[in-house]
């Protein structure tokens, strides 16, 4: 069988059987955005882990080695603010063609140690390595959250309201301009491109969110927003009605959208990367969640409701229509 038939998700199903021999300490294991540990005290530790594959997550012709070390660690924060966490303590392996200068390695480690700075990560470890091809960089990020206020993507309930932080489709308008040099005014391009090039994880956003009854299941937004709902609809075995409508797009991705030939819905459902955090908040709480985020000056917008399962993922159309979402997001495996 080759892995494109079973698609990376598939993959991970195929693996992770029998893979935890003493549950008395694992609040959650694979499935989440983060595994949730046991440790003394009042709260719980989170642990996760992400990769960055020269060729496939970044190319070294469009990104800084500052950007490639700032990013490693950003995906990775953003795994634990996905569970409403603050993360804590690090370790970096990298694996290094062997015509690499120093002080290109020197300057990825510049772009780490930035972020990790503004987020108080401690880099404790690491492990380095001779690549016969791409650079590859993974971190393993420990992370705390207070007992009982992780929120999981298995938390979602028909009638929930379902939110995302911030803009959609930003990254992927960013990663266009770079790949197709499609042309736009310079601040929409200088925007774009940072938000692909270095997202910003929400790390206050999240802890705000888990500490703020009625926020049911949280998730960041890694592979477009089809397959985070995806995720969110089978771990919590609901469906997800989107309202094309109200999806946030800053104006000038939508005009690129529309100059690239995709259309903008393209880019949200399957672009990815955008780091936001995708929530669902039970009805009777969106009065004061959303004071909350107000008050904290947090952008979110309302973007669907979450439905019986039966009803699957679909959209409804600017015309009115609905329509099942058939697009799958990023997937490593997908032909
Ligand atoms: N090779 C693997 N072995 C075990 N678990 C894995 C593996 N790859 C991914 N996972 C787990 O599968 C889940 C989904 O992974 P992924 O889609 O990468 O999450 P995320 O988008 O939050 O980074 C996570 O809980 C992750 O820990
Ligand atoms: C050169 C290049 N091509 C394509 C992309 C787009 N891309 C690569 S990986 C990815 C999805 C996110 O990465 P993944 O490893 O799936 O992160 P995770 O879901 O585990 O957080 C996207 C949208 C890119 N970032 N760079
Ligand atoms: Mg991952
Ligand atoms: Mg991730
Ligand atoms: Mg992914």
């Amino acid at each position: 069988m080759n892995l494109s038939q079973v698609g990376e998700f598939g993959l991970i199903n195929l693996l992770n059987k029998k893979m935890i021999h003493s549950p008395a300490g694992v609040i959650a294991g694979i499935g989440d955005d983060a595994a949730v540990l046991q440790c003394p005290g009042d709260c719980w530790q989170l642990f996760t882990t992400d990769m960055m594959v020269e060729g496939i997550h970044f190319r070294l012709d469009w990104s800084a080695y500052f950007d490639v070390g700032y990013k490693a660690l950003a995906v990775n924060i953003s795994d634990i603010a996905a569970m409403g966490g603050r993360p804590s303590h690090g370790v970096v392996s990298i694996a290094i063609p062997g015509h690499t200068r120093v002080e290109d390695v020197a300057e990825l480690y510049r772009g780490l140690k930035e972020i990790a700075g503004k987020h108080k990560v401690n880099l404790v470890g690491g492990d380095t390595v001779k690549s016969p091809g791409p650079l590859v960089v993974n971190i393993a990020l420990l992370g705390e959250v207070t007992a009982g206020r992780a929120v999981f993507r298995s938390g979602a309930r028909p009638g929930d309201t379902i939110y995302t932080t911030g803009n959609l489709g930003t990254a992927a308008a960013g990663l266009y301009l770079l790949s197709q040099n499609g042309v736009c005014p310079p601040e929409l391009r200088d925007r774009v491109i940072r938000a692909h090039l270095r997202p910003e994880p929400r790390v206050s956003e999240g802890i705000l969110l888990g500490s703020l009854e009625g926020v049911a299941a949280l998730d960041d937004n890694s592979d477009g927003l089809a397959a985070e709902l995806r995720e969110i609809c089978r771990a919590s075995s609901v469906g997800c009605l989107v309202w094309e409508k109200a999806l946030p797009v800053l104006p000038g991705v939508r005009q690129l959208a529309s100059q690239a030939g995709t259309g903008v819905l393209d880019w949200v459902m399957n672009g990815g990367e955008d780091y936001e955090l995708l929530f669902t908040l039970r009805p009777d709480r969106r009065k004061p969640v959303e004071e909350a985020l107000h008050e904290a000056g947090i952008p979110f917008t309302a973007i669907g409701v979450v439905v019986p399962e039966p009803e699957g993922l679909s959209v409804e159309r600017c015309d009115g229509t609905r329509e099942i979402i058939a697009m799958q997001g990023y997937n490593h495996f997908a032909e």
